[in-house]
């Protein structure tokens, strides 16, 4: 054994004579240590510890320097549009390989949309097999665009295309290309390709292509050198790369009018593939792909689920999954149960409780007319979609919310429809003005909702008699380019002003409805706001009670104040909130 003395401590590194390998640290060598190891029959040496060495020094005393003068070199190699190879790998893409070993994503994992499968299910023949695919005439895509809402599980699609091929996938983000320095997103590009070319046949994935793709020439002026030479150079790698090597490129966006038409052209992204929000049928096979995952009770139906979740994507589907297991968890249930479900919808939905805030009693009391307000008039418009749920409970940057949920998927909007929804985003202001005597904040989204459907109404979809069907659009402030080119009309002076009364009128009409209704419906708001700050949340079946002129049965899972299950009938209250003895 050897003890090296000096400096701060001593390492001994023995090996006894049983064969045990033991590491000891003592601060200095003590005539106890040394009696202890002699007394066990450990035999060791000491050595001073070696004095270092002239070019440690050098390091030392110059280290600093060199340091300096190589972060230097490195930043000015980057200016100049270097940095590949060499010492420095700075242009080494940041691409993630994912091998097919470690890939066991399948198409049974997409769910709800059949379509796009379709359409790539001979990525994965070609894939398999690149020659023997040429040989049989097939034609091989070389770009595919994956076009589609976030969440709709396109990043997923290109990695089933992958697991089902067994090939590798590398996968990055636009954004990943775009760096401060002008020629890292260029070499980052050659660099995934090569790596890819290496491990064909293989799947490049590049996700939101529109952060590089976009047109050139747009947006800000100046300072978009990167990002342009990283785009000419996706193009060249794209344009000299042989079909038959087996690499295929997918990108997904989901603002394809923005993408440079250069990438568009045949030989590039020459392959649109829309994945689009599911359907209701769509919806219930990804949540049964999901709750396989987690144990769910025998009394979860899907298709239910399905239909409470209009407008929601593969992603916020999974996150249901997970955010009901979550609250099955904490009230350490066994199984996943509907009502767990039912409660991660209205987080999702409405955003998480905050019950925890505590309301002033008269805040708490316009909130509960304010959300009357809208249901009321919710229920009495003409098209409106039902309303599912009624709370006073603050969630998310809301102090109260009503949830209306339409009874199918709906793909367009019309004149009655759009004219109501603007009457209901009213009912709520209004209700605090008849009944509280007050105007709080707390409507301004409404009002930037109810005025943008208006205008909407009369400057994008010609729906009014005044101005015709014609657009008289704004300018956006981006550049469309592409397929879909959106026209700058520039209004003159009276037409502005034609367009504002128009505008004007309908929020006016509307606003009168609404008022009037709330108005002739006193009793049944009265009632229903009552319900409001009794139960805190109301849904359709107390609403359905209310709106026919009866006291409202309780909501059911309401346990009353007192702790226990209420027996059906509603508690009476006394008008200070506390309940009453019958
Ligand atoms: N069709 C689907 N079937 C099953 N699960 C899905 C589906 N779509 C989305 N998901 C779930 O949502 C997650 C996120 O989806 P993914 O990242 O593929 O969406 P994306 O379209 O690429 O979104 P983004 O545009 O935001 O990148 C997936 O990992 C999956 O759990
Ligand atoms: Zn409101």
């Amino acid at each position: 054994m050897v003890l090296q003395e000096g400096g701060s401590g001593t390492d001994i590194l023995a090996e006894t004579s049983d064969g045990k390998k033991l590491r000891i640290t003592a601060t200095y060598l003590d005539r106890g240590l040394i009696g202890d190891l002699r007394a066990n029959g450990v035999k060791f040496d000491v050595k001073p510890r070696e004095e270092p060495s002239f070019l440690v020094n050098m390091l030392v005393s110059w280290g600093p320097m060199l340091l300096l003068i190589g972060v230097w070199v490195y930043f000015m190699r980057q200016m100049q549009g270097g940095g590949k190879g060499g010492a420095f790998s700075f242009g080494k893409s940041k691409a993630r390989m994912l091998d097919e070993a470690n890939n066991s994503t399948t198409f049974a994992d997409v769910a709800g949309c059949d379509e796009a499968k379709e359409e790539v299910k001979e990525l994965v023949d070609f894939l398999k097999d690149p020659q023997k695919f040429q040989k049989l005439g097939g034609r091989i895509p070389r770009g595919v665009l994956l076009v589609g809402p976030p969440g709709t599980g396109k990043t997923l699609l290109a990695k089933a295309i992958a697991g089902e091929a067994k090939v590798p996938f590398f996968s990055i983000s636009g954004s990943d290309f775009v760096e401060m320095f002008v020629g890292v997103g260029a070499a980052r590009v050659r660099d995934m390709f090569e790596q890819a070319k290496k491990s064909a046949p293989c799947i490049i994935f590049v996700d939101e292509i529109d952060a590089v793709g976009r047109h050139r020439g747009a947006g800000l002026g100046g300072g978009n050198d990167e990002r342009e030479q990283t785009l000419n150079q996706m193009l060249v790698e794209m344009d000299g790369f042989e079909t038959n090597l087996g690499v295929i490129v997918m990108a997904a966006t989901n603002r394809p009018d923005i993408l440079d038409p250069a990438l568009l052209r045949p030989g590039r992204f020459d392959r649109q593939v829309y994945v689009t929000l599911p359907d209701v049928r769509g919806r219930e096979q990804i949540l049964n792909v999901h709750m396989r995952k987690v144990p769910v009770g025998q009394d979860i139906r899907a298709d239910i689920l399905a239909r409470g979740t209009p407008g929601f994507s593969g992603a916020d589907l999974a996150n249901l999954v997970n955010e009901a297991a979550l609250f099955a968890a904490r009230r350490s249930g066994r199984v996943v149960e509907m009502a767990d479900f039912e409660k991660a919808k209205d987080k999702i939905m409405m955003g998480p409780e905050r019950k925890s805030m505590i309301m002033p009693e008269e805040e708490r009391k316009n909130t509960a007319y304010h959300e009357a307000g809208h249901a009321l008039v919710a229920r009495l418009m003409p098209k409106t979609d039902p309303v599912h749920k009624v709370t006073v409970i603050p969630r998310g940057r809301a102090l109260g919310v009503t949830m209306q949920l339409p009874e199918t998927d709906r793909y367009s909007l019309d004149k009655e429809r759009m004219l109501s929804t603007i009457s209901v985003l009213f009912g709520g202001r209004i209700a605090e003005e008849v009944f509280m005597n007050q105007m709080t904040t707390g409507a301004s989204n409404d009002f930037e909702r109810a005025t943008s459907i208006a205008r909407d109404m009369v400057m994008r979809y010609g729906m009014t008699d005044e101005l015709g069907p014609m657009v008289y659009s704004e300018n956006e402030g981006e550049v469309f380019l592409g397929r879909s080119v959106t026209k700058t009309t520039s209004m003159s002076e009276e037409t502005m002003r034609k367009v504002d009364s128009v505008i004007r009128r309908i929020i006016d009409e509307q606003y009168g409805i609404a008022r009037r209704l709330i108005e002739e419906n006193q009793d049944k708001m009265h009632s229903m706001a009552k319900a409001l700050l009794e139960y805190e949340t109301i849904d359709s079946d107390q609403i359905d009670d209310i709106m026919s002129g009866k006291p409202p049965r309780p909501p059911k899972d309401w346990t009353t104040p007192s702790g226990g299950k209420s027996d059906g009938t509603p508690p009476a209250v006394s008008a200070d909130g506390a309940p009453a003895a019958a």
